[in-house]
Protein backbone atom coordinates (compact mmCIF):
# COMPACT_ATOMS: atom_id res chain seq x y z
CA UNK A 1 0.00 0.00 0.00
CA UNK A 2 1.35 3.36 -1.02
CA UNK A 3 -0.19 6.99 -0.68
CA UNK A 4 1.34 9.38 -3.14
CA UNK A 5 0.09 12.78 -3.73
CA UNK A 6 1.20 14.42 -7.25
CA UNK A 7 1.38 17.69 -8.02
CA UNK A 8 -1.21 19.27 -5.82
CA UNK A 9 -2.44 22.56 -5.69
CA UNK A 10 -5.25 23.63 -3.09
CA UNK A 11 -6.92 27.18 -3.59
CA UNK A 12 -9.63 29.68 -2.46
CA UNK A 13 -11.04 32.51 -4.14
CA UNK A 14 -9.56 35.81 -4.02
CA UNK A 15 -5.98 34.48 -1.98
CA UNK A 16 -2.87 32.75 -3.34
CA UNK A 17 -3.09 29.47 -3.20
CA UNK A 18 -2.83 27.69 0.02
CA UNK A 19 -0.22 24.42 -1.23
CA UNK A 20 0.71 24.56 -4.37
CA UNK A 21 2.44 21.80 -6.80
CA UNK A 22 3.00 19.73 -3.70
CA UNK A 23 4.62 16.14 -4.41
CA UNK A 24 4.48 13.41 -1.91
CA UNK A 25 5.49 9.69 -1.74
CA UNK A 26 4.72 7.65 1.25
CA UNK A 27 5.16 3.74 1.42
CA UNK A 28 3.69 0.97 3.44
CA UNK A 29 4.06 1.34 6.93
CA UNK A 30 6.14 4.46 6.72
CA UNK A 31 5.21 7.83 8.52
CA UNK A 32 5.97 11.20 6.43
CA UNK A 33 5.69 14.29 8.94
CA UNK A 34 4.18 17.63 7.84
CA UNK A 35 5.18 20.69 10.12
CA UNK A 36 4.32 24.61 9.74
CA UNK A 37 3.04 27.38 11.06
CA UNK A 38 -0.68 27.88 12.05
CA UNK A 39 -2.87 28.49 8.91
CA UNK A 40 -0.56 27.37 6.30
CA UNK A 41 -2.50 24.24 5.70
CA UNK A 42 -1.34 21.21 7.49
CA UNK A 43 -5.68 20.66 8.29
CA UNK A 44 -6.72 21.51 4.67
CA UNK A 45 -3.84 18.86 3.53
CA UNK A 46 -5.23 16.44 5.42
CA UNK A 47 -8.74 17.03 4.48
CA UNK A 48 -8.00 17.32 0.69
CA UNK A 49 -7.12 13.55 1.38
CA UNK A 50 -9.25 12.15 3.25
CA UNK A 51 -12.10 13.86 1.05
CA UNK A 52 -13.48 16.05 3.77
CA UNK A 53 -12.57 19.35 2.02
CA UNK A 54 -14.33 22.53 2.15
CA UNK A 55 -16.24 23.42 -1.22
CA UNK A 56 -14.58 26.87 -0.38
CA UNK A 57 -11.21 24.92 -1.70
CA UNK A 58 -10.23 23.91 -5.09
CA UNK A 59 -7.83 20.88 -5.62
CA UNK A 60 -5.92 19.92 -8.30
CA UNK A 61 -3.84 17.12 -8.73
CA UNK A 62 -4.22 13.67 -8.04
CA UNK A 63 -3.96 11.34 -4.86
CA UNK A 64 -2.94 7.94 -5.57
CA UNK A 65 -3.50 5.39 -3.01
CA UNK A 66 -1.82 1.64 -3.82
CA UNK A 67 -2.12 3.11 -7.73
CA UNK A 68 -5.98 4.30 -7.58
CA UNK A 69 -7.00 7.79 -7.99
CA UNK A 70 -9.47 8.15 -5.33
CA UNK A 71 -9.44 12.11 -5.52
CA UNK A 72 -12.81 12.77 -6.98
CA UNK A 73 -14.18 9.70 -4.69
CA UNK A 74 -16.23 10.23 -1.49
CA UNK A 75 -15.27 10.29 1.78
CA UNK A 76 -16.93 6.97 2.74
CA UNK A 77 -15.10 5.14 -0.51
CA UNK A 78 -11.40 6.39 0.11
CA UNK A 79 -10.51 4.14 2.77
CA UNK A 80 -8.63 6.40 4.70
CA UNK A 81 -8.88 6.54 8.08
CA UNK A 82 -7.93 9.77 10.18
CA UNK A 83 -6.88 10.01 14.14
CA UNK A 84 -7.73 14.25 15.65
CA UNK A 85 -6.39 15.80 18.91
CA UNK A 86 -9.98 14.83 20.19
CA UNK A 87 -10.73 11.45 20.51
CA UNK A 88 -14.09 11.51 19.03
CA UNK A 89 -15.40 8.62 21.23
CA UNK A 90 -18.97 8.52 22.44
CA UNK A 91 -18.23 9.21 26.34
CA UNK A 92 -21.43 7.51 27.37
CA UNK A 93 -21.30 4.61 25.54
CA UNK A 94 -18.88 1.23 26.28
CA UNK A 95 -15.13 0.27 24.31
CA UNK A 96 -17.24 -2.19 22.68
CA UNK A 97 -19.85 -0.28 21.17
CA UNK A 98 -17.48 2.64 20.36
CA UNK A 99 -15.43 0.13 18.82
CA UNK A 100 -17.91 -1.59 16.79
CA UNK A 101 -18.34 1.81 14.93
CA UNK A 102 -15.14 0.87 13.12
CA UNK A 103 -15.91 -2.12 11.91
CA UNK A 104 -17.77 -2.34 8.65
CA UNK A 105 -21.01 -2.99 8.53
CA UNK A 106 -22.51 -6.42 7.43
CA UNK A 107 -19.29 -8.21 9.37
CA UNK A 108 -21.33 -11.34 11.56
CA UNK A 109 -21.84 -10.70 15.09
CA UNK A 110 -19.13 -13.38 16.16
CA UNK A 111 -16.77 -12.36 14.09
CA UNK A 112 -17.48 -8.19 15.28
CA UNK A 113 -16.54 -9.79 18.70
CA UNK A 114 -13.41 -11.33 18.19
CA UNK A 115 -11.92 -8.50 16.22
CA UNK A 116 -13.04 -6.45 18.72
CA UNK A 117 -11.41 -8.91 21.73
CA UNK A 118 -8.39 -9.37 19.39
CA UNK A 119 -7.68 -5.71 19.78
CA UNK A 120 -7.86 -4.80 22.89
CA UNK A 121 -5.71 -8.06 23.77
CA UNK A 122 -3.20 -6.56 21.49
CA UNK A 123 -3.23 -3.38 23.33
CA UNK A 124 -3.02 -4.33 26.31
CA UNK A 125 -6.64 -4.00 27.26
CA UNK A 126 -8.02 -7.25 27.43
CA UNK A 127 -11.67 -7.63 29.39
CA UNK A 128 -12.15 -3.79 28.56
CA UNK A 129 -14.98 -4.31 26.30
CA UNK A 130 -17.98 -3.40 28.92
CA UNK A 131 -15.95 0.10 30.36
CA UNK A 132 -18.10 3.06 29.63
CA UNK A 133 -15.80 5.62 28.14
CA UNK A 134 -15.80 8.59 30.77
CA UNK A 135 -14.21 5.94 33.46
CA UNK A 136 -11.25 5.53 31.42
CA UNK A 137 -7.55 7.61 31.62
CA UNK A 138 -6.46 10.14 29.05
CA UNK A 139 -4.15 6.87 27.38
CA UNK A 140 -6.53 4.29 27.28
CA UNK A 141 -8.92 6.23 25.39
CA UNK A 142 -6.26 7.47 22.88
CA UNK A 143 -5.57 3.44 22.41
CA UNK A 144 -8.91 3.06 21.97
CA UNK A 145 -9.51 5.33 19.18
CA UNK A 146 -6.86 4.22 17.06
CA UNK A 147 -7.99 0.72 17.49
CA UNK A 148 -11.37 2.01 16.15
CA UNK A 149 -9.83 3.38 13.34
CA UNK A 150 -7.54 0.36 13.03
CA UNK A 151 -10.62 -2.04 12.68
CA UNK A 152 -11.96 -0.12 9.83
CA UNK A 153 -8.87 -1.80 8.03
CA UNK A 154 -8.16 1.89 6.33
CA UNK A 155 -5.52 1.93 3.89
CA UNK A 156 -4.00 5.13 4.81
CA UNK A 157 -3.85 7.09 8.36
CA UNK A 158 -3.65 10.84 8.56
CA UNK A 159 -2.71 12.38 11.95
CA UNK A 160 -3.86 15.47 12.89
CA UNK A 161 -1.94 16.15 15.93
CA UNK A 162 -3.32 13.55 17.89
CA UNK A 163 -0.99 13.86 20.41
CA UNK A 164 -1.25 17.16 21.75
CA UNK A 165 -3.93 16.62 24.70
CA UNK A 166 -1.77 13.64 26.48
CA UNK A 167 0.52 14.66 28.71
CA UNK A 168 4.49 14.44 28.51
CA UNK A 169 4.93 10.80 29.25
CA UNK A 170 1.33 9.22 28.24
CA UNK A 171 2.48 11.43 24.59
CA UNK A 172 5.43 9.40 23.97
CA UNK A 173 4.32 6.11 25.01
CA UNK A 174 0.95 6.62 22.86
CA UNK A 175 3.30 7.65 19.94
CA UNK A 176 5.52 5.10 20.09
CA UNK A 177 2.03 2.85 20.47
CA UNK A 178 0.84 4.33 17.18
CA UNK A 179 4.11 3.90 15.13
CA UNK A 180 4.55 0.51 15.98
CA UNK A 181 0.80 -0.57 14.78
CA UNK A 182 0.96 1.75 11.48
CA UNK A 183 4.66 0.02 10.62
CA UNK A 184 3.68 -3.62 11.83
CA UNK A 185 0.08 -3.19 9.61
CA UNK A 186 2.44 -1.66 7.00
CA UNK A 187 0.04 1.42 6.14
CA UNK A 188 1.34 4.71 4.80
CA UNK A 189 0.61 7.37 7.20
CA UNK A 190 0.94 11.34 7.27
CA UNK A 191 1.73 13.27 10.79
CA UNK A 192 0.55 16.63 11.26
CA UNK A 193 2.34 18.30 14.05
CA UNK A 194 3.64 21.33 15.67
CA UNK A 195 6.27 19.98 17.89
CA UNK A 196 9.12 18.13 16.27
CA UNK A 197 9.22 15.92 18.86
CA UNK A 198 6.26 13.62 17.57
CA UNK A 199 8.47 13.24 14.51
CA UNK A 200 9.44 9.60 14.19
CA UNK A 201 13.03 8.87 13.63
CA UNK A 202 12.39 7.67 10.38
CA UNK A 203 10.62 9.06 7.21
CA UNK A 204 10.19 12.35 5.38
CA UNK A 205 9.82 15.68 7.37
CA UNK A 206 7.93 18.18 4.82
CA UNK A 207 8.20 22.03 6.29
CA UNK A 208 5.47 24.08 4.92
CA UNK A 209 5.04 27.97 4.55
CA UNK A 210 2.49 30.19 5.21
CA UNK A 211 1.53 31.10 1.70
CA UNK A 212 -1.75 32.03 2.78
CA UNK A 213 -1.33 34.95 5.17
N1 LIG B 1 -13.62 26.99 4.73
C1 LIG B 1 -12.60 27.81 4.51
N2 LIG B 1 -12.66 28.75 3.55
C2 LIG B 1 -11.63 29.57 3.30
N3 LIG B 1 -10.47 29.56 4.00
C3 LIG B 1 -10.36 28.64 4.97
C4 LIG B 1 -11.40 27.71 5.28
N4 LIG B 1 -10.97 26.92 6.29
C5 LIG B 1 -9.72 27.32 6.60
N5 LIG B 1 -9.36 28.37 5.82
C6 LIG B 1 -8.06 29.07 5.83
O1 LIG B 1 -7.09 28.20 5.25
C7 LIG B 1 -5.84 28.39 5.91
C8 LIG B 1 -5.29 27.04 6.35
O2 LIG B 1 -6.03 26.52 7.44
P1 LIG B 1 -5.62 25.15 8.12
O3 LIG B 1 -6.60 24.90 9.23
O4 LIG B 1 -5.45 24.10 7.09
O5 LIG B 1 -4.19 25.50 8.73
P2 LIG B 1 -3.28 24.66 9.73
O6 LIG B 1 -1.89 24.72 9.18
O7 LIG B 1 -3.86 23.31 9.96
O8 LIG B 1 -3.37 25.55 11.04
P3 LIG B 1 -3.28 25.09 12.59
O9 LIG B 1 -1.85 24.68 12.81
O10 LIG B 1 -3.60 26.38 13.31
O11 LIG B 1 -4.27 24.02 12.81
C9 LIG B 1 -6.07 29.40 7.02
O12 LIG B 1 -5.66 30.66 6.54
C10 LIG B 1 -7.56 29.35 7.23
O13 LIG B 1 -8.02 30.60 7.67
Amino acid sequence: MTLILQDLTITTAGRAPLIQHFDLDIPAGAIATVMGPSGCGKSTLLAAINGSLSHDFSLQGQILLNGKAIHDLPMEQRHIGTLFQDDLLFPHMNVFENMAFGIPPGTHRRERQLQIETALQEAGLAGFERRRIDTLSGGQRARISLLRTLLSQPKAILLDEPFNKLDQQLRSQFRQFVFDLIRERQIPALLVTHDSQDRPEYGQLIQLENNHA
